[in-house]
């Protein structure tokens, strides 16, 4: 059994470089799919979710290379679009191999996504959007089965605004037939990325940010190369860090405007913040003020920060209300925070926390990557040593997650348990 021990570590202080994004690149190596010649994309994260899709580009035919944060992808010799469900149903954005293999192929049997497992997460947007295009979706057990040889376009209306089959929509429609107009479409810089990737490639697609997005299809898409944006949750979360015991954290190589939302939260609990073109840095004397957040989507308070400020927020004196609007249910950290001496009541889709109050070390479980930052930055503030379990879920979202906290001074190691009469643990990193 793999655990994180993280150790009390006072203030926080250093500069760490935030990679590429997890949930940008799932949607670019998908999309390479849609082009006719080779596609190589710079700046991708060495995370566990892109040894699943280089499983899947194996299988259906698709040369996947990657060298560092550069991965080159040979998508002319794709000889299947059937994804084992299996594969699929190892990580949330597989759905995108569905969007993208339909486009070119006409047809693609896939399994079910999986992911992050806090809420439902319904894909019916993704199902509507196939339909609208005028293929035929037929659900199976285990799998389903998209099938339109000639798409065309249309007007689609979200019923809601989901990034996922924003993305997904672009995909599709980005090689049918004509028009397609999406009309409250999600403004996430995911959107906007996976556009400007497609476009390189000599796509038609214009508005992406805005909620009306058109894409005139088109037969042939061009190889070409693009960078992925970086990751705007992993830079959130270490700038909360800086606020965990006092600090000062630069994260670098990032898109200031990308956390527009999030730094202002920080500015309102008395985290200074001071952004340059491409870096941020926070600091805090360790004061800091209570204060109400409501997730929403992009350009709101991303759901995806909301566990890592909980942790922050339980060190602020008072009372503060996490509201979670994207997944109501989403509070899985919440008792795992309470294991380590939290003051956190859940009612409905809110938490209330009163912080102020010390952590105590113990055990801990990540039930997904954001759980897992959460816990870390409890365990750095709690007394004495916190032991979180559930490593492979942090892995999925972070590359180096123990380098990276280490380059801001965190005591943090990776240690593995194993039992034969004694308990022994080892070091890994
Ligand atoms: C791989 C990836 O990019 N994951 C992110 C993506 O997930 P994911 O793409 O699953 O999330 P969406 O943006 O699609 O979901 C947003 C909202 O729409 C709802 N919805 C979504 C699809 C659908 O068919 N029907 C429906 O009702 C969801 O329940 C949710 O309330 O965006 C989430 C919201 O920012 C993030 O938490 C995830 O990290
Ligand atoms: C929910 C997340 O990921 P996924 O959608 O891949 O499960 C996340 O990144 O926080």
């Amino acid at each position: 059994m793999k655990y994180i021990q993280a150790e009390y570590s006072g203030p926080l202080n250093g500069k760490v470089h935030i990679p590429g994004a997890k949930n940008s690149t799932l949607a670019l190596l998908a999309a390479a799919c849609l082009a006719d010649d080779i596609v190589t994309l710079e700046g991708i994260p060495r995370i566990d979710d892109i040894r699943m899709i280089a499983g899947i580009s194996q299988d259906i035919g698709m040369e996947l290379k990657q060298d560092g944060g550069q991965v080159t992808l040979d998508p002319r010799w794709i000889h299947s679009a059937m994804i084992d469900p299996g594969k699929s149903s190892s990580y949330r954005a597989s759905y995108y191999f569905a969007g993208a293999l339909l486009a070119k192929f006409g047809r693609v049997t896939i399994g079910f996504p999986g992911g992050d497992d806090f809420v439902s997460r319904p894909i019916d947007q993704h199902i509507k959007v196939f339909q609208a295009l005028g293929a035929k979706v037929q659900i199976f057990k285990d799998y389903y089965v998209v099938e339109g040889t000639e798409l065309k376009g249309t007007d689609i209306y979200f019923d809601t605004i989901t990034s996922g089959a924003t993305i997904n929509a672009i995909l599709a429609a980005s090689r049918a037939k004509g028009r397609t107009i999406l009309h409250n479409a999600a403004v996430d810089p995911e959107v906007v990325d996976t556009a400007a990737f497609l476009n390189q490639l000599g796509a038609k697609i214009y508005g992406a940010g805005t909620d009306r997005i058109r894409i005139d299809g088109v037969s042939y898409l061009n190889g070409g190369s693009h960078t992925v944006i970086p990751d705007r949750l992993i830079a959130g979360a270490f700038l909360m860090a800086a606020g965990m015991n006092g600090g000062q954290v630069t994260v670098e190589d990032v898109i200031p405007e990308h956390l527009g939302s999030c730094l202002a939260k920080l500015e309102e609990v008395g985290i200074e913040v001071e952004c340059g073109e491409n870096h941020i840095t926070a600091y805090s004397s360790g004061l800091l003020r209570a204060t109400r957040i409501r997730t929403g989507m992009y350009p709101g308070f991303a759901t995806d920060l909301q566990q890592p400020m909980t942790a922050l927020l339980l060190q602020a004196k008072g009372k503060s209300i996490v509201t979670e609007r994207v997944y109501p249910m989403r509070f899985a950290h919440v008792p795992q925070l309470r294991r380590l001496g939290a003051e956190i009541e859940l009612r409905k889709e809110s938490a209330f926390i009163r912080g102020g109050f010390p952590l105590q070390g113990g055990w801990a479980h990540a039930t997904d990557v954001r759980a897992g930052t959460c816990l870390l930055l409890a365990g750095l503030a709690a007394e004495g040593s916190t032991f979180i379990t559930g490593v492979e879920h942090i892995e999925r979202g972070y590359e180096d997650v123990i380098g990276s906290f280490r380059a801001i001074g965190a005591k943090v190691s990776i240690q593995e348990r194993s039992s034969n009469g004694m308990v022994e643990d080892r070091i890994l990193s």
